[in-house]
């Protein structure tokens, strides 16, 4: 197939009316074939309680928790690999998931949007909404999902960065590798965003399969060099309009970003100190 200049729709339909599917069961969300019974217990608790007895807060704002089932990340990794095989076959013009990358596949585009809807909202929403409420985590409502490829044949790391979202969930698939752990340094508002780091900010995380990590799309953060090995993870950059629309009239971010909140400390023992002045 000749590379033609096709519209985003355009080339889901292309895509969707020529690739064949491996695993049809992958495209609708079936709990108990995807995630292992400990998360869907805490999911269907739907309490604070149920949240915090599978997720373990390994650095302030960063949750880690087992979540999806070996055999489940396999055919996830096949299907995505199997729309690799006729992206190449076919010399057809894809998009990566992020100006960052070079390999990876957005997984909206080949027919899991539905389902990663559904992730979303009826998944990572409920926790979003007590862990992160100060970012929209309650009002999730669209999503950009993909899946990242490292290895020496492939992305070998990735950039300091914050992502297009106000909550991420970053899974590990597989397959074997050495190297790769995630480092996060804080989270910062836009205009904070490239200030330094605080010593008590600083976390490293070597990811394993099945484990999901969720943070603050603000939450500054990059990928280590995978030294061996390939490293495959499912990424689901979730957002919230409304979040969206509301930050456009806010100055002050101290509800989330590390700096805002010192600069209003600093500002409040100012006036407090001019006070004291005054008397
Ligand atoms: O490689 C990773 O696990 C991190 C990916 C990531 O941060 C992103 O895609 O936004
Ligand atoms: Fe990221």
């Amino acid at each position: 197939m000749l590379a033609k200049c096709l519209s985003k729709d355009q080339m889901r339909m292309e895509i969707l009316s020529s690739v064949q599917r491996l695993h049809a069961e992958l495209y609708t969300i079936q709990a108990e074939h995807f995630f292992v019974p400990s998360f869907i217990k805490a999911i269907d608790e739907n309490t604070e309680q149920g949240f915090r007895n599978i997720m373990k807060e390994a650095s302030p704002g960063v949750f880690v928790f087992e979540m999806l089932q070996p055999r489940f990340c396999e055919m996830l990794m096949a299907e995505v690999e199997n729309f690799e095989k006729w992206v190449h076959e076919t010399k057809f013009r894809i998009m990566r998931p992020n100006t960052m990358n070079k390999y990876g596949a957005v997984l909206d585009d080949f027919g899991m949007e539905t389902m990663l809807d559904k992730l979303m909202e009826d998944f990572i929403r409920p926790i979003s909404k007590v862990f992160f409420p100060e970012v929209g985590g309650s009002t999730l409502d669209a999503h950009h999902g993909f899946v990242l490829e490292y290895g020496m044949d492939r992305d070998v790391d990735l950039g300091f960065h914050v992502d297009d979202s106000e909550v991420t969930l970053n899974v590990c698939l597989g397959k074997q590798f050495s190297g790769g752990e995630l480092f996060f340094r804080g989270v910062r508002c836009d205009k904070h965003v490239n200030t330094e780091t605080q010593s008590e900010e600083v976390f490293d995380y070597a990811h394993l399969p099945g484990r999901a990590v969720l943070h603050r799309g603000r939450h500054r953060h990059g990928a280590r060099a995978t030294i061996s090995g390939n490293r495959i993870n499912l990424l689901l950059w979730c957002r919230s309009s409304v979040f969206r629309e509301l930050r456009k009239y806010q100055k002050d971010f101290s509800s989330y970003c590390t700096e805002c909140q010192r600069e209003r400390k600093e500002r409040q023992r100012q006036s407090v100190a001019a006070i004291k002045l005054v008397r």
